[in-house]
């Protein structure tokens, strides 16, 4: 797992985000996927019987190593990067890094550092007020395979989170039905 890990982390992390073709994206299979404003883990577990999570790392990143982009989304302190797989069915379909800043994790929102094998979407759409904003996209290249990505951000009780997805090759949305 940790070669996994090397190339589609890196792979995540290196990825150059745009701001999506909402137009032309609306009117695909793959829009739909990478637009999805609600949890992302529903969508995936209405493809499979079982949706795993693998956490693969969760560690602290310092502010001086956030992007200056990653701060401007953010605002300017330390992180907890939580990195995982998300697998259905035994298959891995997406690989998922997510930024958030300490001062997210206070009051109610302390859990999400000890989440474990609970999907964070499940944890953040339980709350009414969960959203959605700043959806940005990307083609990632992995040993010579172009992946979708996409990054945004995730409101709880007005705390933000970074979360970076990407689609890895067996996902259904790169499927027909998908
Ligand atoms: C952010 C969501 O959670 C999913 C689960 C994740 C996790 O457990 O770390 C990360 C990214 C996701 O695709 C979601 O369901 O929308």
């Amino acid at each position: 797992m940790s070669e996994f890990k090397e190339l589609h982390l890196q792979a995540l992390m290196n990825a150059r985000w745009e701001e999506p073709d909402w137009q032309t994206l609306e009117t695909t299979r793959e829009g739909a996927w990478l637009l999805e404003r609600h949890s992302m883990t529903e969508r995936l577990k209405a493809h499979c019987r079982t949706l795993a999570v693998e956490v693969l790392g969760l560690h602290e990143i310092e502010q001086s190593a956030l992007t200056e982009n990653e701060l401007s989304l953010l605002g300017e302190e330390s992180c907890l990067v939580r990195e995982v797989v998300l697998s259905g069915d035994g298959d891995a379909w997406l690989c998922a890094r997510t930024l958030v800043p300490k001062s997210t994790l206070t009051e109610k929102e302390q859990d999400i550092a000890d989440l474990g094998a609970v999907p964070l979407g499940q944890r953040v759409f339980n709350q009414a007020n969960a959203r959605r904003d700043a959806i940005e996209v990307a083609t990632v290249v992995v040993e010579g395979q172009s992946l979708l990505a996409r990054r945004s951000r995730l409101w709880v009780n007005e705390k933000p989170m970074l979360v970076s997805e990407l689609f890895l090759p067996d996902a259904p949305v790169y499927q027909e039905e998908g």
